[in-house]
């Protein structure tokens, strides 16, 4: 049988894995993120999941290793995770009323050979008040998140529409990746 691993701590990215297997270990790498430099948005989530993936596989021969990563990208600029509450702020007023994409890499290794792919999914929010962003910010779900919501929380009450796949907003393509981890069998 395989040795899979998850090389995330994200708790969405394992509840979504958990659809097709509770076979596998969670492995959080100490990939440092800051090192990776990419001329588009795409890239960037390609390099960082990369990176994560072969961070884990390193220290795993043999195992097959699972790596994302997930920003937002509005008109080019990246969001990713906010800093603080007042960054939090800022990403919810470039979102509100306005169209994004969400891309997400995925990355799988067994050492021998790496695989990847980017999924990217458009999204568009209704006009969001002051009031709603203020409140939005006060409380824990943005912090977590690249782009400072939760589409499987509060931000579903924001939706006007989305191409793509849903999964790829909340950190995993999970029909996709499961197509890929097929090549590993
Ligand atoms: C936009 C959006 C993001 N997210 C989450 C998915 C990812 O967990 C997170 C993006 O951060 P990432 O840096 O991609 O991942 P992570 O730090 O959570 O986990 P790891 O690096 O260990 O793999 O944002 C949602 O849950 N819902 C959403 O609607």
């Amino acid at each position: 049988m395989m040795n899979l691993i998850l090389a995330s701590g994200s708790p969405r990215r394992r509840e979504l894995l958990s659809l097709y297997t509770t076979n596998f270990t969670v492995c959080v790498s100490d990939f440092d993120e800051s090192t990776v430099q990419a001329a588009t948005p795409a890239h960037l989530v390609e390099q960082l999941a990369r990176g994560k993936c072969l961070a884990v596989s390193a220290q795993h021969p043999g195992a097959v290793v699972i790596g994302c990563d997930t920003v937002v990208d509005v008109n080019g600029e990246v969001f990713g995770k906010p800093h603080s509450e007042e960054d939090a702020k800022r990403m919810l007023r470039a979102l509100s009323g306005a169209t994004h994409e969400v891309h997400t890499g995925v990355c799988i290794s067994d050492g021998a050979r790496t695989e990847s792919f980017v999924d990217s999914c458009r999204v568009t929010f209704f006009p969001l008040g002051e009031e709603e962003i203020d409140f939005y910010a006060s409380t824990a779900e943005p912090y977590d998140k690249a782009g400072a919501y939760a589409i499987q929380g509060r931000a579903a009450l924001w939706l006007d529409r989305i191409e793509g796949d849903y999964y790829t907003i909340m950190g995993l393509p999970v029909s996709r990746t499961v197509q890929l981890l097929a090549h590993f069998v």
